[in-house]
């Protein structure tokens, strides 16, 4: 048996081995001893190795999951080892295989998975010119993503996909992978990093793999052609799903490729700064998505979370989402509205999409194919839904439409309430299969049958004492006292003699403990049989459910957004092509929301007008005042008009937007040794480079991190960048009051403040945005409520006075805002970084390359 066991270990040298003995689960040496250490189990002993004691541990195989949950949540991957073979079938150990690996990008199992989120596998491909191709799937899903990027990019695309798991070439560059495990203790990438062999990642490979996978003869329609890198990156990615499974990804039919210019880009800083899926706590609630998702499915919040994260530049798709919504809400009329009736469908509709993707894999349970005909039922009726006015609402509603004979099968074949798995039968309904039933008919008439063998043998025989029985060790047999024998019939056979009794069979007897004996165990081996039919006739049906299952999740996004708007008192943006930013009464949601559950007061809606001529607004006002807050609305309306719902507003008219940058608050971040300055001018930097006129860019405070004129210098000049040369639109809060200045010379610049005024000594805050620049700045004041003790604000109230005494007098020496007396020297190429330049590396062998790196060097050595 060890023997066998190692044999199968070698196949998974890094993955812990489950290897089922009897009513266990064992693991083996190191094995043993790392689960023991990570799941806190006895570690025992069997037998010996080299005179060795072999370690081992064990867990009960009812108990797997919940084993398998504690982890795989640790980075762990486990192979489930059972027992495949007949038991004595052959000498030796019982046949066993590896029939799953359990990894954490590649999760199936309900229980082992989040109803609200993904397990994502990636697999990223370094290739040569400095690119890097990214492939990626959800099992339970039916398509592949595909992206290409720079090297510096990819720690965005990772944070914006967020993998529960990430593959890579073995052979990949010491630096590539350095960069990977940079990003993994930067924070980007939480997950476990997995290598995988260089020849899996093959671009050709790649490509045919998908091309099977779609069963079509080109990725054209796809817009999936030309991406070598990604293509590499898939085959492997295929590779290894389809490894941990155990079999091919029958349900994978489709193929979407990311690009960075489709999408809104919302950088990792912008996730975070705006609280969309976590708070900057790591809560999660109160969050955009938590104050969104009242779906009704697993799949409707899945959904939502990749409409929010994935909003696109082009708006048909938000408008189409938009009309449907409007459909949902229905007329002011009395009765339910549409989404309220549609609501009560989909309470209780099941996973379809995770289903489908466990009937493809033939891991599904009876139970949850009980749940999917009762849900294909009901999607069967949605179907039938009456026209609305949004042709996109009605495709929805056509694709609920199940596929044919689907549920009707499901019903058929299966028992309303099925055991939990199907090795202990009870799961096929009676009718549905003839022999099954007569099976199990055998098993429950066996006592009426002896009764009636009884009296049709005492009437046959006239012996009056004659008894049909059963034992264990006898089976049947007919039971005739002594005094009778003389009477028994010539086709009784001698079963066994006792002291005052014969025992007998006879033919039909023989025959009946024949079926009845293995009735049993043959109603359960016809039954597992049966459900495999099911499972193979339900086959061809998967890509009909994967287009119900979206279509449902569709619904139930579409119904929220209904609910949500109606709700909270949402209304529907408007796309315009000039560019604009411009929000009647907008509310940043979650604080309003937060703030009437409290019960701490109403909160004040405020305006943004932003266009071609006004496209920057310099806030000033006190701390507290709600600056923060209002950068942040603007940005939550405008990701919300863009993702197709509704807005807290009551008009917002929104121009192109390609992108939602924020530099907002400071938190060190110890873990990559950067400082909160240094932080803080990284991602700027890293905004002006990248944000164009139709960009959102939002500045909290920024330059506070350093000395004052170190940073009103640095303020100035960002704010100067942004007006001058990026011309993004730009929130700039700041409490340089310096900044202030900038209107008067920025022709697209406005000043704009948060209102606030004094009773007596104590500020109160109007939460209101006002024009104009703020008069002063309250800091004081705040200290104050905040419970400062009174010597400390009597100093600060003596130093303040003293201070703006001396800034008075020096006031206004400094323009913050003229342009440089000299010129930006232009930096000139070296010689060397000209000849580097000249280079053209596409076209070099291995050979000229060299020698051009001598040449270089040469001239570098040069004085
Ligand atoms: N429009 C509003 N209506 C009601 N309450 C508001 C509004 N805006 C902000 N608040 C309340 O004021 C608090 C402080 O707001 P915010 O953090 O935006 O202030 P700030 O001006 O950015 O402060 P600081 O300069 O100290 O960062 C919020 O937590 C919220 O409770």
């Amino acid at each position: 048996m060890m023997q066998q066991y190692l044999g199968l270990k070698a196949g998974y040298p890094d993955t812990l081995v489950f290897y089922r003995m009897g009513d266990f689960y064992e693991l083996f040496y190191a094995d043993a001893e790392k689960a023991t250490r990570l799941l806190d189990i006895t570690l025992t002993q069997r037998g010996q190795s080299g005179g060795q004691p072999i370690p081992m541990c064990g867990v009960p195989f009812h108990a797997l999951e919940n084993y398998l949950a504690r982890l795989i949540k640790m980075g762990e991957s486990v192979a489930i080892c059972e027992q495949v073979g007949e038991v004595g079938a052959n000498k030796g150990p019982v046949e066993r295989k590896v029939v799953r690996v359990v990894t954490p990008g590649t999760l199936t199992d309900a229980a082992l998975l989040s109803d609200k989120s993904e397990a994502l596998l990636l697999a990223v491909h370094a290739g040569a010119r400095n690119r890097c191709g990214l492939a990626w799937l959800s099992v339970t899903q039916g398509r592949v993503h595909l992206a290409e990027c720079a090297p510096e990019e990819l720690g965005d695309w990772l944070v914006r996909v967020a993998p529960s798991e990430v593959i890579y070439s073995a052979g990949v560059t010491e630096r590539f992978e350095k960069q990977l495990q940079g990003l993994r203790q930067g924070g980007s990438l939480a997950c476990p990093l997995c290598p995988r062999p260089d020849w899996q990642f093959d671009q050709a490979l790649g490509e045919r793999k998908l091309l099977e996978q779609l069963g079509a003869a080109s990725l054209q329609a796809w817009n999936a052609e030309g991406l070598g890198l990604a293509h590499a990156a898939s085959a492997a990615l295929l590779s290894y799903a389809e490894h941990t499974q155990g079999r091919a990804l029958s349900h994978l039919h489709s193929v979407q490729v990311q690009r960075n210019d489709e999408l809104i880009d919302l950088p990792p800083a912008t996730r975070r700064n705006l609280e969309l899926l976590r708070t900057l706590r790591g809560e999660d609630s109160p969050t955009l998505f938590s104050l969104l998702d009242t779906c009704q499915t697993g799949m409707g919040s899945r959904l939502l979370k990749s409409w929010m994260l994935e909003p696109r530049r082009d708006r048909s798709a938000a408008r189409e989402r938009l009309e449907a919504t409007e459909v949902l809400r229905g007329s002011q009329a009395a009765g339910a509205a549409p989404w309220q009736l549609l609501r009560a469908e989909l309470k209780g509709v099941s996973d379809v999409e995770r289903i489908t993707a466990r009937i493809a894999l033939r891991q599904v349970r009876p139970r949850e194919l009980v749940a999917l005909g009762k849900t294909l039922a009901k999607a069967q009726l949605l179907a039938g839904t009456g026209a609305s006015p949004s042709a996109y609402l009605n495709q929805v509603f056509a694709d609920t439409l199940p596929p044919d004979g689907c549920a009707a099968l499901l019903q058929a074949a299966l028992l309303e309430e099925p055991a939990a798995l199907v090795r202990d039968g009870g799961v096929i309904a009676d009718g549905f299969d003839a022999e099954l039933d007569e099976l199990r008919a055998i098993q429950t008439n066996c006592d009426s049958f002896l009764l009636d063998l009884e009296t049709r043998e005492k009437a046959r025989t006239g012996i009056p004492n004659l008894r049909v029985q059963f034992n264990k060790v006898h089976g049947f047999y007919i039971e005739v006292t002594g005094s009778y024998l003389d009477r028994v019939p010539d086709d009784y056979r001698r079963r066994q003699t006792l002291k005052n009794a014969e025992r007998f069979i006879t033919p039909e007897l023989k025959n009946f403990e024949d079926k009845a004996l293995s009735a049993n165990e043959r109603a359960l081996a016809r039954e597992k049989w049966l459900y495999e039919q099911i499972l193979d006739q339900l086959q061809p049906h998967v890509p009909g459910l994967t287009r119900v299952a979206g279509a449902l999740a569709t619904l139930d996004l579409l119904c929220t957004f209904a609910e949500r708007s109606l709700t909270l008192q949402w209304c529907a943006p408007e796309f315009v092509n000039q560019p604009c930013i411009e929000i009647e009464a907008g509310r940043h949601p979650v604080v309003e929301a937060r703030l009437a559950e409290t019960s701490s007061g109403a909160f004040i809606a405020n305006h943004t007008r932003m266009n071609a001529n006004a496209r920057m607004q310099i806030i000033t006002g006190p701390n507290m005042g709600g600056k923060s807050t209002y950068m942040r609305q603007v940005a939550l309306i405008v990701l919300l008009a863009s993702m197709g719902s509704h807005v807290p507003a009551t008009a917002c008219r929104l121009g192109p937007i390609d992108a939602i940058h924020t530099r907002i608050g400071a938190a060190d971040d110890l873990a990559n040794a950067q400082s909160t300055f240094m932080l803080e001018m990284t991602e700027a930097a890293q905004i002006l480079h990248a944000a164009t006129p139709h960009s959102l860019v939002l500045m909290d405070e920024i330059g506070r991190g350093t000395s004052t004129f170190d940073g009103l210098a640095l303020a100035s000049g960002i704010a100067s960048h942004l007006h001058d040369k990026t011309r993004a639109f730009t929130l700039f809060a700041t409490h340089y009051f310096e900044l202030t200045d900038l209107p008067a010379k920025a022709r697209q610049a406005v000043n704009v403040h948060v209102g606030a005024t004094e009773s007596g000594s104590d500020i109160v805050f109007l939460h209101e945005i006002q024009p104009g620049p703020a008069s002063r700045s309250y800091g004081i004041q705040v200290a104050k409520l905040a419970g400062m003790p009174t010597a400390v604000l009597y100093h600060a109230r003596h130093t303040l006075a003293a201070l703006e005494e001396r800034a008075g007098e020096d006031r206004r020496q400094v323009d913050l805002f003229a342009a440089p007396q000299t010129p930006e020297p232009r930096a000139e190429a070296s010689l060397l970084q000209q000849r580097l330049l000249d280079l053209e590396l596409d076209t070099l062998s291995p050979r000229e390359a060299l020698d051009h790196l001598y040449a270089l060097q040469g001239l570098a050595k040069k004085p």
